[in-house]
């Protein structure tokens, strides 16, 4: 946490990355499962990380990952669970998600456009609501900067759920997105990359000096 915002750094493929954010402040560490993602961590450097992390701070992503997929994903380690999914994976779907890990550790990151409402029937099956910016045909890590504003709408709307702001938040606009967000809890990847799955560390200290 720096200030009163706590932080999450994704994407992660290499321990000394994640260990220079620890000691920056991160809250959290995100290593992304997904096959269809460049940042994606094999079996063996995600058990790596997961080993190598504080126990609460582990966070595996995936996009719609089956309960076979979400069941390993625990037994690799990890702590909380952050899906990214459209809108069209059935109820039945999350709720058995939100039962295999958890209420608390789920983190749901649906895929929704700016001109449609949250879509309130998830918040029974999650504590934790990731708002990742909307891009047709991409479910989540777009790079791309979302609705401020909205967000902070959002959380006025449903002040008993914990929402977390990601999507192109970097060391230029953290504070900036900070103000007009009111957001507590920030996700960022590809803002603090070298190159895919691999962080800049002059960028990540940065983002954390800029909260500062
Ligand atoms: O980053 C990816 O490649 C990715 C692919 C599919 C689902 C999620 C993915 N990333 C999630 C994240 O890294 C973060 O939670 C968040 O979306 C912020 O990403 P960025 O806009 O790059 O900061």
């Amino acid at each position: 946490m720096v200030g009163s915002t706590h932080i999450k750094v994704c994407g992660l493929t290499k321990v000394e990355d994640g260990l220079l954010a620890l000691e920056l402040g991160a809250d959290y560490l995100g290593v992304i499962r997904y096959d269809g993602s460049a940042r994606m961590a094999t079996e063996a450097q995600a058990r790596l990380l997961s080993n190598s992390f504080p126990v609460g701070k582990r966070v595996c992503v995936d996009v719609a990952p089956s309960i076979k997929e979400l069941e390993h994903h625990g037994d690799l380690g990890f702590d909380h669970f952050q899906i990214h999914f459209k809108l069209d994976v059935p109820l039945e779907t999350i709720a058995a998600w939100s039962e295999i890990v958890g209420k608390e550790n789920l983190w749901l990151a649906p895929h929704f456009p700016p001109d449609q409402d949250f879509p309130k029937a998830l918040l029974p099956y999650a504590d934790t609501f990731v708002i990742d910016t909307y891009k047709k045909g991409q479910v989540g890590g777009t790079g791309e900067t979302g609705d401020w504003t909205g967000f902070a709408n959002l959380m006025a709307s449903y002040p008993d759920t914990r929402f977390i702001l990601a999507g192109g938040l970097s060391p230029d606009n953290i504070r900036e997105a900070v103000r007009q967000s009111g957001a507590r809890v920030v996700d960022v990847n590809s803002g603090v990359e070298a190159s895919p799955g691999i962080k800049d560390h002059d960028k990540l200290r940065g983002f954390f000096a800029a909260l500062g």
